[in-house]
């Protein structure tokens, strides 16, 4: 073995650790030159056994390997970097006429084949796709990292026995490919069920997509699901993947599946049977393997009856449900969800004891929470910002829930609260307040509101992603 460096010519992300197997003497002599002088680490090998050894020890972004050599071949050091399960990407050489062989390596997870004898153009450019490859996953994995945390580990909260029976639906639940419906009051923490059942099934490493039915714009949701090809409609530059697709081979989350119009739920009924997608404007389907779990505060079983829901549709979204209790029916749950929530908000692991004052606790229980828990969350981050992380005191919390009777049965008033609102709590304030009115009806509030219903949906998600952020 013999092992080369050159860092006058790195290229910083492009340059790649290769191993490079070959029994013949003069190639192993110019590709280890080559692939240096193209910038990459270069250890170069004399066959399958010295490979294997090498590889026990040392990590290596690509191996190029010679597949015919005496003793141990290439297909011995393939078959070593799948079982040790390393993040290697193999390459394999071969020579005129071995076309089979080049299957059978790619079958066993090879990542191309170079027929010999090749250009070094020819492995630079492979070597490139390599290299593009791994910088998009590891900007995958720094995303991936980035949003766990701002969003904080997927917890489901609750030792009331209503959350106890969730908890225990999504453990057996989660391993299979079913389909799952979640029911619940807005802020229940649905999403927070579907992310759990994500994480607790062998799809966890694979991407859990969610989407907000009701917050896609009308015209656009076929596209937004499905994809489009370019020039499929004004506007449509560049062809683009739809959310079905990206989450191929994981979870795709549909919340607010009682807003998707008739059209769009005969579409949606026939990917959940066939398993196809056709982005819009192009006339072949392709096949995606996705999970789908819904969700909906809406009653679909009355939407079904009043013909607005497809009764198809409903029962194949089905196959299990969970019912998410309302907050104020588990009250029990609410002081761990507090702690839970605040050191979400704080970015601590551990909260002094005393985080709450006994008052607070007395007025957290006693409200009545239409928003569920992101009420809560939003009550609590509003009160870590005021209390400057000390102990939170009755003052510290939102107006609306301080002040003890039912904010329903009183108009708003900006005066009612003690501290200054800004111009964005009032907004929330008014929409938590009708939303109490209605028992949590988002159309019907939406309605009292004078805005569409979409913008309802935005109006929370928005509050609910500015609050985590702002907190963070
Ligand atoms: N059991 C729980 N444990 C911890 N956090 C929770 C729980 N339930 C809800 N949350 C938190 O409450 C907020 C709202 O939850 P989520 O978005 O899952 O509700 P939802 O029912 O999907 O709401 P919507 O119907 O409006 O889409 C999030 O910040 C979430 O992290």
């Amino acid at each position: 073995m013999s092992s080369r460096n050159d860092d006058a010519s790195a290229k910083g992300a492009q340059r790649l650790r290769l191993l490079f197997v070959d029994d013949e003497a003069p190639i192993r002599m110019v590709m280890g030159d080559e692939l240096e002088r193209i910038g990459h680490d270069v250890t170069v090998c004399e066959g399958g056994q010295e490979a294997i050894d090498v590889l026990s020890d040392n990590a290596f972004d690509v191996v190029i390997t010679d597949l015919k050599m005496p003793q141990v071949d290439g297909w011995a050091v393939i078959d070593h970097i799948n079982k040790s399960g390393v993040e290697t990407d193999i390459i394999i050489s071969t020579g005129h006429g071995d076309f089979d062989d080049a299957i059978r390596a790619i079958r066993a997870g090879a990542y191309d084949f170079l027929r010999k004898p090749y250009k070094i153009v020819e492995i630079a450019n492979v070597l490139n796709r390599v290299a593009a490859k791994r910088s998009l996953e590891n900007r995958a994995q720094a995303l991936e990292t980035e949003l766990q945390n701002v969003r904080g580990k997927t917890e489901l909260i609750g030792e009331t026995e209503g959350m106890q029976r969730v908890k225990r639906l999504v453990e057996r639940i989660a391993p299979t490919d079913s389909s799952v419906l979640i029911l619940g009051e807005t802020g229940t923490g649905k999403e927070v069920v579907a992310r759990s059942i994500h994480e607790h099934s062998s799809r966890s490493k694979m991407p859990f997509v969610a989407v907000n039915c009701g917050a896609l714009p009308e015209n656009l949701v076929e596209s937004e699901l499905f994809g489009h090809k370019k020039g499929a409609f004004t506007g449509a530059d560049t062809p683009r993947k739809g959310l079905i697709e990206v989450a191929n081979g994981g979870t795709l989350f549909l919340d607010e599946l009682g807003e998707l119009d008739k059209t769009m739920q005969v579409k949606l009924l026939r990917f959940l049977e066939s398993g196809e997608v056709r982005r819009v404007g192009e006339n072949e389907p392709f096949t995606v393997d996705v999970r789908v779990v819904c969700a909906t505060n809406r009653n679909l079983e009355d939407m079904v009856h009043d013909g607005t829901f497809r009764e198809d549709l409903f029962f194949r979204v089905n196959t299990f449900e969970i019912r998410l209790p309302a907050l104020r029916e588990r009250k029990d749950d609410i002081p761990e969800l507090a702690r839970f929530l605040i050191s979400r908000c704080m970015k601590r692991d551990s909260i002094p004891e005393d985080i709450l004052a006994p008052k607070t606790i007395e007025l957290l229980r006693a409200h009545d929470w239409s928003g569920n828990v992101r009420e809560l969350a939003n009550a609590v981050e509003h009160a870590v910002i005021l209390s400057n992380g000390q102990t939170i005191e009755p003052g510290d919390l939102p107006g609306s829930v301080s002040r003890k009777s039912s904010s329903s049965s009183r108009p708003f008033h900006v005066t009612n609260f003690v501290q200054p609102l800004t111009l964005r709590e009032i907004e929330m304030e008014v929409i938590l307040q009708t939303l109490d009115k209605y028992n949590g009806d988002k159309p019907q509030t939406a309605e009292e509101l004078g805005i569409a219903l979409k913008t309802l949906y935005n109006k929370l998600n928005q509050y609910q992603s500015n609050g985590q952020s702002e907190a963070a």
